[in-house]
């Protein structure tokens, strides 16, 4: 993922409010990166605007060679639902339905072909072979978030957004998610790109990127929990 001088104002006049003022960055492929700040320092402007669920103002995002912001509405559309995966805080799965549908509602509904072997795979991966017929109410908050992962992942996805995915897990179940985002990097080749709020979550990733007034702020590489909590504490309140 490159995001070339992106900018992003949402109202206009007196009302503008910047969010974003000239990021430019590269993901690389098969990294995973995580994005911190300040509340209110261009965050989800900035996943939004990379997933392609918004657009910049001004700039550029390519996903490997695809320009997003020149794309027609219905072209982003389909990037959105084939190339890139997405976890949410809340895990929004469907009440009604079983893992095995929901980790396949996407695809299905997109009249995408779901490889079964591939399904197999990523639902030994996150650890959920044994429970594909359970409703997510029959589910610990960290295996429903184990699911959406496997829904994310079923698409084989250029990248896998994840905005605060451990926000809603107690510790332990936390630390179980983000060794598990790291595995799939690690040994799927997967990208990874999350969002938190949390200095240990960040520790996880290959790279910690930091975000103040709508400005890349500096980046860590493989940063301590403690390092990540120093760099935010003078980055303003979060
Ligand atoms: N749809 C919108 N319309 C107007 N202003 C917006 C909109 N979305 C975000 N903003 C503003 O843009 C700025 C950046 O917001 P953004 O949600 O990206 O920050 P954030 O870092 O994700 O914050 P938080 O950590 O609190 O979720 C804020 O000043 C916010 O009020």
């Amino acid at each position: 993922m490159r995001l070339d001088n992106v900018t992003k104002t949402y109202g206009k006049g007196d009302n503008a409010v910047t969010a974003l003022r000239g990021i430019s960055l590269e993901v690389p492929r098969g990294t995973f990166t995580a994005v911190m700040g300040p509340s209110g320092s261009g965050k989800s402007t900035f996943l939004h605007c990379v997933a392609g669920l918004d657009r910049p103002t001004t700039g550029h995002v390519h996903l490997g060679d695809t320009e997003l912001s020149g794309l027609k509405e219905a072209a982003l559309t389909a990037i959105r639902r084939e190339r890139i995966g997405y976890v949410f805080q809340a895990y929004n799965l469907m009440s009604a339905l079983t893992v095995k549908q929901n980790v396949t509602l996407v695809a299905r509904l997109a009249d995408m072909a779901v490889d079964e072997a591939w399904l197999r795979e990523v639902l030994a991966r996150v650890g959920m072979s044994e429970h594909v017929g359970r409703r997510p109410n029959q589910l610990s908050g960290g295996q429903q978030q184990r699911v959406a992962i496997a829904r994310a992942l079923v698409t084989r996805p250029d990248a896998l957004l994840a905005d605060e995915p451990t926000g809603a897990l107690d510790t332990r179940t936390s630390q179980e998610v983000l060794g598990l985002f790291r595995q799939i990097v690690d040994e799927m080749g997967q990208t990874v790109l999350m969002v938190t709020h949390d200095p240990v979550a960040a520790s996880y990733a290959d790279a910690v990127l930091f975000l103040a007034d709508g400005q890349l702020a500096g980046q860590l590489n493989r940063p301590t929990p403690a390092q990540v909590a120093e760099r935010m504490t003078h980055l303003g309140n979060w």
